[in-house]
């Protein structure tokens, strides 16, 4: 957490650079290379998604590999949604951060608390999903609950509450840029904590609306991702410098909607 903070306000940059990295392996190893060493003066933070370096022949290693490449001062947040019971979300755990060697993980709360807890070891970062960003014809996260609102509600709430619970780690919530409006809703909900928002440039969401949703009164508390936008651009630390300046441009001249 401190290293994000750290970070975000020495670069005044909210970018998350997301690694999904596609195409042979030459391909990969090439541009993984360019991407980090290219975004790494815009990059927040670095997510690599962990199911895009597991469909490669030794891809952990590669994955190993490119974590070490990446600045230490930078955090990595290594992106797993994982969720399973508590003993087995310990091996998880045991694989990000000691194996890999990341600062924070993606989880996937639905099964509880427990599988969370694994994660939130002194000084790391949890991030867990509340609001994703797909758009799906059967999903449960809109669905109702007999009370207290709908599921994301609940795992935004669960988020909150373990946030304050485990002081020695910090709980933030994944939220996608699909709809500004739920991002409203679960910033009024967490008004404190961190936002991992996917869904912006590939998946069409609205970078302006998220802004505006989602920022604190602070101006901060967004890591805007952005993978295949940076992936497949022509020059990754250009795609990587200009959402930086679209985000700071915004931070600077409007107050997010619910202040
Ligand atoms: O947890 C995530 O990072 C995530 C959550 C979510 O709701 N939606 C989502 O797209 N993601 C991830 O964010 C990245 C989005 O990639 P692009 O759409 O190419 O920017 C992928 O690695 C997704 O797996």
């Amino acid at each position: 957490m401190q290293k994000l903070l750290t970070r975000v306000q020495t670069l005044n940059s909210l970018v998350c650079v997301g690694l999904d990295p596609v195409g042979d392996d030459a391909t990969v190893i090439r541009r993984l290379h360019e991407v980090v060493t290219e975004t790494s003066e815009y990059a927040a933070a670095f997510k690599p998604n962990l199911a895009f370096f597991l469909s490669r022949e030794n891809g952990v290693a590669l994955l190993e590999k490119t974590v070490r490449r990446i600045p230490s001062e930078i955090p990595v947040i290594l992106d797993g949604k994982f969720g399973d019971i508590s003993s087995t979300a310990e091996q998880y755990a045991r694989f990000a951060y000691d194996i890999i060697g990341a600062d924070a993980v993606t989880v996937n709360p639905y099964m509880g608390d427990d599988t969370i807890r694994p994660f939130a070891r002194p000084g790391k970062m949890v991030f867990s999903l509340a609001k994703t960003s797909n758009k799906p014809q059967h999903g449960l996260q809109d669905a109702a609950m007999t009370r207290g609102g709908s599921i994301s509600d609940w795992a935004a709430r669960l988020a909150r509450l373990m946030d304050e619970e485990l002081t020695e780690a910090t709980i933030g919530l994944v939220v996608g840029a699909s709809e500004p409006d739920t991002v409203v809703k679960l910033r009024v909900a967490c008004p404190e904590q961190w936002f991992l928002v996917p869904g912006i440039g590939a998946q069409g969401g609205d970078l302006s609306a998220t802004l505006r949703a989602g920022l604190r009164t602070d101006g901060s508390g967004l890591l805007i991702n952005s993978s295949r936008g940076i992936w497949q651009a022509k020059n990754a630390g250009t795609a990587a410098r200009e959402l930086m300046e679209q985000i700071n441009q915004f931070r600077t001249v409007t107050s997010p909607n619910h202040a």
